[in-house]
């Protein structure tokens, strides 16, 4: 488990972590989403104890991470993937991680087969793609076994088929009861793979919930009802406008935001109104995100 408490990092005048409370639970994977410089790799680099905070504090199962005697064994993390020393071979980059934290040798080749390097294992990192420096990476990280992971953007650089293996690969790793943290920007792939989503906007937390919650929490989201009968369709129209945020009538169809389909379908019981469909439409999780975070975007462009 990962908690922060208060976490606070400024640089000169910038609140790069901006008072953040927040913890990251065992048994599911978390997304950790924001726009360009929401401060989400800070976070991520203050966990590792790489940053130290201005103020609060960043706890690893209720210690901070250097007070763990065997850190690669508590937590294993991909931050960036090209702080790699280009001669070394990928075995040997694996090899000198594991000594340094008392981990035996054999670990090194069980993970370079895990990431599916085995057949250059004695190829130089300065030679390697970006998605097979992402995937040694990913193989650093699950050196120590770790409880807890976390992964700063690990998808980037993968062809489709590796964006499917590091999908798998967290969503495992959470069902055997790890704590996964990981931060992405590409919606699609968090919505496939993440169980809860954390969004940060300017080093400030904007959510803390389920997936699906976030989605059905977008104003996109809405649900269309089919009434053919013009003076039903008045009558539900009219019920529904009371309580509901929007309700638009489009050919014999209602689309109503901010009512739940189940109230939907018992209002129209209630009045005796006949319905042909009955259908909720849900935001995509880039929408909801853009509707979340469009006022803590930095470096937007104008549309
Ligand atoms: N070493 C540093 N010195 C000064 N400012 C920094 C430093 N590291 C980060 N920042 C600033 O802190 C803020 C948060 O940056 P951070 O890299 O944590 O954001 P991010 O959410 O990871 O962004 P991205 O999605 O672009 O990777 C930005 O304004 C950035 O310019």
């Amino acid at each position: 488990m990962i908690t922060l408490e208060g976490l606070t990092k400024t640089y000169g005048g910038t609140r790069a972590v901006d008072s953040l409370d927040l913890t990251v639970a065992p048994g599911r994977v978390t997304g950790f989403l924001g726009p360009n410089g929401a401060g989400k790799s800070t976070t991520m680099r203050m966990i590792l104890g790489l940053d130290a905070p201005t103020a609060g504090v960043a706890l690893v199962d209720g210690r901070p991470y250097a007070d763990w005697p065997a850190p690669l064994s508590k937590v294993g993390a991909l931050l960036d993937a090209k702080a790699l020393h280009p001669r070394r071979t990928a075995r040997n980059h694996l090899i000198a991680m594991a000594h340094s934290n008392g981990i035996p040798v054999s670990r090194v080749d069980a993970v370079l087969s895990t990431v599916g390097l085995d057949p250059v294992t004695r190829k130089r990192a300065g030679q390697f793609s970006l998605g097979m420096g992402q995937r040694l990476g990913i193989a650093g990280a699950l050196l120590g076994d770790p409880e807890v992971l976390m992964f700063d953007e690990p998808v980037n650089g993968l062809d489709p088929d590796g964006v499917r293996w590091v999908r798998e690969l967290m969503r495992s790793l959470a069902a055997e009861g790890r704590t996964v943290f990981v931060s992405s920007h590409l919606m699609s792939e968090m919505q496939l793979t993440a169980d809860q989503l954390v969004v940060i906007g300017r080093g400030r937390l904007i959510a803390d919930a389920p997936v699906a919650e976030v989605i059905a929490g977008s104003s996109r989201s809405t649900v269309a009802v089919r009434v053919p009968d013009r003076r039903h369709h008045a009558v539900l129209r009219e019920r529904l406008t009371a309580e509901a945020e929007r309700v638009d009538s489009v050919d014999d169809r209602l689309i109503v935001t901010g009512v739940p389909v189940e109230r939907v379908g018992d209002l129209a019981h209630e009045l005796g109104v006949r319905l042909h469909e009955l259908h909720t439409d849900q935001a995509s999780l880039e929408e909801a995100y853009m509707e979340l975070t469009a006022d803590s975007v930095e470096y937007g462009v104008a549309s």
